[in-house]
């Protein structure tokens, strides 16, 4: 229970109509989750907007209203009007719970690719260095062994703030958090002071919802223009990037924080030497101002030395000595649906993978590449309500790369599954004829032509949806599992 005075301490130029020292019992975005005591910040979204739901709170026993323009409610109700809600929602999360984020150190990782891979890296390192770990994702979020449920990769600044307060009672010295550029437009991860922020690239996507790539860039920014500013906490502050992303001096430029820089084309402070990347894992060196180490990972890919240099300076940010680090990394067995090989005896390799961007699938499939002694047979799809640029280009891509290529669903939302594969086909046909491809909408029909038509040496990559255990198809979350999929159809066959 705090006094709305209390919680609405860092917000500049707010202006309260009413009682400011009622006491609060909760906080609320939601008007279905207020209790009586609470406030309720109303938000604009995009779908709906919360200054319409004010009443709704009151009803629900709602006794201030945050709002960013006028609200009609009894004058019994405190309202506070402020300039933008979702950082206030923010700011008074921290305080009301009591700045959890000052008492736990935190990493923050962002990039268009690598980042759930790179904080579980992270994780892994930290937990052998003996820390007590807290990690938010896509996959789940953790606090040291529970696991708890994701909604989205980056949760909202209340949920955060509930979250950090949870690991801080539960003894966490570490949260490893991915920032979702989502997240840093929305100001999800306001008041949250971050120790380290990590980089690892930019490249096409959201920009149904960042419309340009230099908004997108600009929002990526944040985590780094805002490291070490303002610090409440006394530690070192590292900016790590990586330097052969064409966009990585300019995160260099913006930081604050002491700058690790890693690569493998540049002069970095941690780069990669010697590579030797097999279909089971990659070997290389990884040179480092502390000293150098030989690194023997169970993950294979150019993109997961990157991973892994970004994890490896992170490590060293925090003290952590190599043969620890190094300990640490050799022991990753892989990241869920990330390259996640299924087994079931066949005589060619079935990978599942959560590659849904052009870069990230012209990653893996290049990687898959090296390997593929036969044909490399990719299955894919893309996401509904999310960048339709960018469908024509993975199209592109999966063109040039494999040798066959199913277009098929992955999750159409409130898209038409048939209109999405058109879109991604315009990619394809100017690069390959009817021949090398096929159209099939049912994932797992698409996913059943591909292991059908595999033979010895080959290798098929499904790509898209890795981890994910559903179809959302409409706003029907349907049970699906490419693995489990896979799985079964490659049983029927081979055992
Ligand atoms: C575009 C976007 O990010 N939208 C997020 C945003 O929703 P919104 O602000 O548009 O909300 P809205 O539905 O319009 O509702 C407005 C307000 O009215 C409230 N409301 C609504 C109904 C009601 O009865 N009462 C009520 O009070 C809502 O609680 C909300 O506060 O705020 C919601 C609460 O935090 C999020 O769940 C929602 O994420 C949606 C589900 C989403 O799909 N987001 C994706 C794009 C996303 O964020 N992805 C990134 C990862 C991307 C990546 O890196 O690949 C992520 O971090 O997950
Ligand atoms: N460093 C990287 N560079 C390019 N592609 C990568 C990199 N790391 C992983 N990938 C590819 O991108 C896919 C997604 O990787 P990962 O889940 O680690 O990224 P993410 O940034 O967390 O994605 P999301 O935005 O969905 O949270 C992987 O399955 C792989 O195909
Ligand atoms: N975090 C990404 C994941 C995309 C995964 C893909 N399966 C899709 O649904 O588009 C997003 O929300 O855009
Ligand atoms: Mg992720």
């Amino acid at each position: 229970m705090r006094r709305l005075t209390d919680l609405l301490k860092n917000i500049y130029g707010a202006q309260v109509q009413g009682d400011l020292t009622v006491q609060i019992e909760g906080l609320a975005y939601d008007s279905r989750k207020v209790q009586p005591g609470f406030a309720f910040i109303c938000i604009e979204g995009y779908k709906t907007d919360g200054h319409l739901f004010a009443q709704n709170a009151v009803e629900n026993g709602a006794t201030v209203i945050i709002a960013e323009k006028p609200v009609t409610v009894p004058s019994s109700v405190t309202v506070v009007t402020v300039e933008d809600t979702r950082e206030a929602l923010a700011y008074m999360g921290a305080a009301f719970y009591d700045y959890p984020g000052d008492k736990l150190n935190i990493i923050g990782v962002t990039g268009t690719n690598g980042k759930t891979t790179t904080t579980h890296l992270i994780e892994n390192i930290l937990v052998k260095a003996g820390k007590k770990v807290g990690l938010i994702g896509t996959i789940k979020n953790k606090i040291i062994d529970r696991v708890l449920p994701v909604t989205n990769t980056t949760p909202e600044s209340l949920d955060l703030q509930a979250l950090l307060a949870e690991m801080v009672d539960a003894g966490v010295d570490y949260a490893v958090m991915e920032v979702s550029s989502h997240a840093l437009e929305l100001n999800r991860v306001a008041g949250c002071e971050y120790d380290q922020a990590i980089f690892t690239n930019i490249t096409q996507d959201h920009l149904d919802f960042h419309e340009t790539m230099d908004n997108y860039l600009a929002a990526k920014q944040k985590l780094f223009i805002n490291l070490g500013k303002n610090s409440r906490k006394s530690r070192n502050k590292y900016g790590i990037i990586n330097i052969d992303d064409s966009k990585g001096q300019s995160f260099l430029e913006v930081t604050h924080g002491q700058v690790i820089t890693y690569g493998i084309q540049s002069a970095a402070d941690v780069r990669a030497e010697k590579i030797d990347l097999r279909s089971d894992g990659v070997s290389f060196t990884a040179v480092t101002p502390r000293g150098s180490v030989d690194l023997k990972l169970n993950l294979t890919g150019l993109f997961n030395v990157y991973n892994s240099l970004a994890a490896v300076a992170s490590g060293l940010g925090e003290n952590i000595a190599l043969p620890v680090i190094k300990e640490a990394l050799e022991e990753v067995k892989g990241v869920p649906g990330r390259m996640e090989k299924v087994e079931a005896g066949q005589p060619f390799a079935v990978l599942v993978d959560y590659a849904h961007t052009p870069d990230g699938l012209e990653n893996v499939l290049s990687a898959a590449r090296e390997f593929t002694k036969g044909r490399l047979i990719t299955v894919f799809g893309c996401g509904g309500d999310r960048d339709r640029t960018k469908r024509p280009i993975m199209g592109e891509v999966s063109a040039k790369l494999s040798d066959f290529t199913v277009l098929t669903s992955d999750n159409p939302r409130s898209e038409s599954p048939a209109e999405i594969l058109r879109d991604i086909e315009e990619g394809v046909k100017p690069i390959i004829g009817p021949e090398k491809y096929t159209v099939i909408e049912d994932r797992k029909e698409a996913i059943r032509h591909a292991l059908n038509m595999a033979r010895a040496g080959d290798v098929v990559v499904i790509a898209g949806k890795g981890h994910e255990t559903y179809q959302i198809v409409g706003t029907k979350v349907l049970p699906f599992d490419d693995r489990e999929v896979a799985m079964e159809i490659l049983k029927e066959k081979f055992s």
